[in-house]
């Protein structure tokens, strides 16, 4: 059996899209296990890249006004995900791809986000949280520049860690260079870290002409992305937490190694999140069973099982 399905990408964020409503994938954690595969996952269009950052299992209501769509991101070790800020851009743009409308609302597990489509998609984000409770964190006090003892003797000794919850968790860590972090070695210790019951994501971030750069290891994809929108918005509002932000403009820049990110934090309302999002190919993926798909190789299998190991947060 297979799923039709389309492939977008939001600033180099990519993601598998499947329509939830009459799709034919029963088990979505193994559908997004093999798909997302790195190695062996969905070819791009110049079968130059494999896999994905996660799946989009979409449902639109054109009807309601404005229209709808109801979001569940699968991630490739079989989570689900509350929020996904450039999921959520290139849900709008699938729903403006179906639909004469520019505004769409987006029901996610975080909540309800207002979208809007233009040569670019803006999304709203939601207030970003600090509160121990919010990130969820264990501890009584918000961790904002803070050293964890717990990370002496590994590879992230020293670095001071903000929490913050803008949709889901992360660790946002000022640096002075982010392409000389060694990703790979140093976000593991605080993606696992006891402060985070939930995980986290990590995301490194260093200053640069009107905003920041960025590099973010994410949960669920147990890697660095080329692009997390969470994650550009935990860099701002930690930033404006800490007295990082100069200037006044309304947006900053935020740059992951996929292309630029506008992001806002105002004071008295939700922060916003605007740049690229667009579908780049489409066709038909066969439906696995079990982690495994007839007629694939033993390599694919491979894949798949060697990312169940990585399936608990
Ligand atoms: N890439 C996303 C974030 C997806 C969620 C994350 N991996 C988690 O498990 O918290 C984004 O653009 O925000």
């Amino acid at each position: 059996m297979t799923v039709a399905f389309e492939k977008y990408d939001g600033a180099g964020n990519d993601f598998v899209v499947v329509d939830a409503d009459g799709d034919p994938v029963e088990d979505r954690a193994a559908f997004a296990r093999v798909h997302c595969d790195r190695e062996v996952g969905v070819e791009n269009e110049a079968g130059a890249r494999h896999g994905a950052d996660g799946v989009l299992f979409l449902s639109l209501d054109a009807d309601a006004a404005p229209p709808r769509v109801t979001m569940t991101l699968v991630q490739p070790d079989g989570s689900i995900a509350e929020m996904c800020g450039n999921g959520a851009r290139c849900v709008a743009a699938w729903a403006a791809d179906r639909t004469d409308a520019t505004t769409f609302d987006i029901d996610t597990p975080a909540g309800t986000r207002r979208a809007v489509v233009d040569d670019e998609v803006a999304v709203e984000m939601g207030v970003p949280r600090f509160d121990p409770a919010d990130v969820p964190l264990a501890a009584d006090e918000p961790l904002v520049d803070a050293v964890l003892d717990e990370l002496d003797g590994t590879p992230a000794a020293g670095l001071a860690v903000t929490a913050v919850n803008t949709g889901v968790p992360h660790a946002v860590v000022f640096v002075d260079d982010v392409d000389a972090v060694d990703i790979d070695a140093v976000a593991p210790p605080i993606r696992h870290a006891d402060a985070f019951p939930e995980g986290a994501n990590v995301t490194f971030a260093s200053a640069a002409d009107e905003g920041f750069r960025q590099r973010t290891y994410e949960r669920g994809v147990e890697g660095e992305t080329r692009a997390c929108g969470t994650g550009a918005v935990a860099v701002a509002a930690a930033a404006k937490r800490l007295g990082r932000l100069h200037g006044g403009a309304d947006w900053i820049t935020v740059t992951p190694p996929g292309g630029d990110l506008a992001v806002a934090v105002p004071e008295d309302g939700p922060a916003r999140l605007r740049g690229p999002a667009r579908k780049r190919f489409e066709g038909e993926l066969p439906v696995p069973e079990d982690d495994r798909i007839a007629g694939v190789t033993g390599e694919a299998a491979l894949g798949a099982d060697r990312l169940d190991e990585g399936s608990e947060r």
